[in-house]
């Protein structure tokens, strides 16, 4: 078996310009993580880990290395040269992005923002069918019905996460990227987080996951690994 993702050798610094300096993000960075395995990233603020997941999704753009990506539609692929058209397609399509910040805009309701991610995957064709599934993923992460046609932004932070695990999950990628969704959740929020994240691994999605909290992770990675100053430690 290949691994569907195999990062070897990723840099990734910053030029402040306006300051004349340089910023490491990542360092160096060689990791597998196979599919259907769920691979965590410790370590403390500043020491690169978002850095590697916006590579991977670029948001930023790695200055070396390779991210080969084993795509259902591209068959393996470099994500740090790809063009952008493939990435858009891959976001759109294979890999989830989702952190503990809300990305929506301001006046879209609760069942409008995973609607649109369905209409994404299925196409407006098939919006009858786009919208069932917008109804059961939003039952399925237990989003009150009576929440369906309110705008997130008073809902709860567990409220907000679930609805971005839906919109993200409805979309079935092959891998998800979990930028510290835990950060500011309370404890029974992290619970309800922790065991969407099983479901998740029981379906088979593979994970990469970046979080503060050990405890919440104990047993739930198959591995996991430290940064520290950018590096894997
Ligand atoms: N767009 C950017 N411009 C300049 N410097 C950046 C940028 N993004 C990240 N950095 C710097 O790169 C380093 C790594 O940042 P990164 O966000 O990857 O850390 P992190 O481990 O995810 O931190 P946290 O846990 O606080 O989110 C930090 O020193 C940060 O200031």
């Amino acid at each position: 078996m290949r691994p569907l993702l195999s990062i070897q050798d990723l840099s990734k610094s910053f030029v402040l310009h306006n300051v004349g300096r340089t910023v490491t993000g990542c360092s160096h960075i060689s990791f597998d993580i196979m599919p259907g395995e769920f691979v965590g990233i410790t370590g403390r603020s500043g020491s690169g880990k978002s850095t590697i997941l916006r590579c991977i999704y670029r948001t930023n753009l790695p200055e070396s290395g390779s991210i080969v990506y084993d795509s259902a539609a591209f068959g393996t692929i470099d994500l740090c040269t790809c063009d952008e058209r493939r990435v858009l397609y891959l976001r759109k399509n294979e890999i989830g992005y989702v952190s503990q910040f809300l990305d929506a805009l301001p006046r879209q309701s609760a069942y409008d923002i995973v609607l649109k991610s369905a209409l994404e995957t299925f196409g407006v064709e098939e919006a009858e069918h786009a919208r069932e599934q917008t109804e059961a993923m939003l039952r399925h992460f237990n989003i009150d019905e009576n929440h369906w046609e309110l705008f997130p932004r008073t809902f709860s932070g567990g409220e907000k996460l679930r609805l971005n695990i839906a919109a993200a999950m409805i979309k079935r990628p092959r891998l998800l990227l979990l930028d510290e969704p835990t950060a500011s959740l309370d404890n029974a929020s992290k619970l309800k987080v922790r065991e969407l994240i099983e479901q998740l691994k029981g379906q088979g999605t593979t994970m990469l996951g970046i979080f503060h909290d050990l405890e919440f992770m104990e047993g739930l990675c198959d591995k996991e690994f430290n940064m520290q100053k950018g590096m894997m430690a």
